[in-house]
């Protein structure tokens, strides 16, 4: 039987082996599973979701060390990752009751119109290696919540932690049947995807795959797919008096979680006067950032990137925009030899005119000095993605400007742009969604609409338009 095996990025050490499931079988599960699971009351399956948070909690020292080891996060943030986890149940009951509950509208007389919402059926969620607890869940639970049974695959390059996810769902009564764990790669996400016998699949992953998804779907409207791809994400840094601020912001930004977040910034555009002395803040600030194993002490700011693969196309990458044009301000770096640890990379790519639309999943960013607050939003701009988008300037005006004409689903002002909130929608326009954003209105895609015009009793004339008797 075939095995997925998980390596750990900082040591190299074997984390956890597992045998490759079988598409079929999961599928069958969820499907005797799904009935049973959707005719519960609402209030037992948030009874669920609730124990689900309780066991989470009662576990987060061990999931956050398995989550810190497979993706080579650090431990403090691997912990945040589990406790975001526990905050989606709440977060998604809120949600569920909002915006797909059951409402009563006005209707005529002796009538009346009653709005529900139904599940699905049998879901496949994909999940992504970069949080891969946080991100699949913010799938499941809303899913779960509304009805639905769940078919998850977790990323090939975390399977062990999406095991232990799984597997605190089980230990939280919900019935093994309706959240079913699918080990595997990309072979099985495809043949998951294209099962007849699923009603809908929840994706958070790279364009790439997304737009393969998207296409796959085109021969079954019938079938809801959420799509939450990637980004290559723009901050504008105009006109502030405060550089240093402005460099946390942009170091936050761009290499928080070693630049492995959609929501990393892609791309510095900055007024050719700052250019200097915020690249000087930022250096200084580089210089400053501990990259270490997740467990280190002192903590590291940041850890490896998932695999040596991943380091490898992100130094390429590096010397191809060098040639290219590109102006290394810091080189990126293999800081152990065999082992996925970059230093940040930052390249001034101003003077090429030929951009590379791509989203380079890591600390690496590119820099673009312009003349004028126009040029800086057509920088922005140039892109086919659109998550996020940030703005660093003290001005109002500017920040009017900047919300009015940037194109993206996370618009921030003197913020980074990663570190959205889960009590609102996420999601992007362009290549980074299909407008079916996640977070708060995960909501509204775990669920479908049913309007009923009801009368108790039976009775009905026709006024108008009958001869008399
Ligand atoms: N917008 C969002 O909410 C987020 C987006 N991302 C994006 O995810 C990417 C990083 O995650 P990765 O794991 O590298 O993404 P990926 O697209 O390589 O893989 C995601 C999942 O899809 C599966 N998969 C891969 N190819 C497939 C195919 N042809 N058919 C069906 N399934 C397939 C993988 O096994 C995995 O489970 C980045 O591009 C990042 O921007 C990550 C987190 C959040
Ligand atoms: O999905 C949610 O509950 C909120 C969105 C979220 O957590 N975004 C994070 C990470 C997403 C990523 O970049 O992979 C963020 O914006 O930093």
């Amino acid at each position: 039987m075939p095995e997925l095996v998980s390596t750990e990025p900082a040591t190299g050490a074997t984390l956890w082996r597992g045998p490759v499931g079988n598409v079929d079988t999961e599928i069958a599960a969820a499907r005797g599973g799904w009935a049973g699971w959707a005719s519960r009351p609402l209030a037992y399956r948030i009874e669920a979701m609730r124990r689900f948070a309780n066991v989470v909690r009662s576990r987060s020292e061990p999931f956050a060390d398995i989550i810190a080891r497979e993706t080579g996060k650090p431990l403090w943030e691997a912990r945040t990752e589990v406790e975001t986890v526990v905050a989606k149940v709440e977060i998604s009951i809120s949600a569920y009751a909002e915006r797909t509950s059951q409402r009563r509208l006005e209707s005529p007389m002796n009538a009346r119109t009653a709005l529900r919402h139904k599940p699905h059926g049998v879901l496949a969620v994909l999940g992504p290696y970069n949080f891969p607890a946080h991100l699949p869940n913010g799938h499941i639970v809303p899913a779960l919540i509304a009805g639905n049974a769940v078919v998850f695959k977790p990323s090939e390059k975390t399977p062990a932690t999406g095991a232990f996810l799984v597997e605190c769902f089980h230990a939280s009564g919900v019935p093994e049947d309706c959240v079913r764990l699918l080990i595997g790669g990309p072979d099985e996400g495809r043949a998951l995807a294209s099962h007849p016998d699923i009603d809908g699949l929840l994706f958070t992953g790279s364009s790439r795959t997304g737009i393969a998804l998207n296409r796959q779907f085109a021969e079954t409207p019938d079938k809801i797919l959420a799509l939450e791809m990637g980004g290559n994400n723009p901050i504008i840094v105009w006109n502030t008096p405060d550089l240093y601020a402005a460099a946390v912001l942009v170091v936050q930004s761009a290499f928080t979680s070693a630049g492995q977040r959609c929501t990393a910034a892609r791309r510095l555009i900055v007024e050719r006067r700052l250019a200097e002395p915020l690249l000087a803040e930022i250096n200084r600030l580089c210089e400053r950032l501990i990259i270490g194993e997740p467990h280190a002490d002192p903590a590291p700011f940041m850890g490896p990137v998932i695999d040596n693969e991943a380091a490898d196309q992100l130094t390429e990458s590096f010397l191809s925009l060098s040639a290219r044009g590109g102006r290394p301000l810091r080189f990126m770096q293999r800081l152990v030899e065999g082992r996925p640890f970059l230093t940040p990379g930052i390249i001034d790519m101003s003077d090429t005119p030929e951009r590379a639309d791509v989203e380079l999943f890591g600390p690496l960013l590119q820099v673009f000095r312009v003349d004028s607050f126009d040029d800086a939003l057509a920088e922005a701009n140039n892109t086919r993605y659109g998550l996020s988008a940030s703005l660093i300037s003290p001005d109002p005006q500017l920040y009017d400007r900047f919300w009015a004409n940037i194109r993206a689903g996370i618009v921030n002002w003197n913020r980074p742009t990663n570190g959205a909130s889960s009590g609102a929608p996420f999601g992007g326009i362009g290549l980074s969604g299909n407008h079916r954003p996640s977070a708060y209105y995960a909501a509204d895609y775990c669920a479908y609409p049913v309007v009923s015009a009801e009368a108790e009793q039976v009775r009905a004339s026709i006024g108008i338009g009958l001869r008399n008797q």
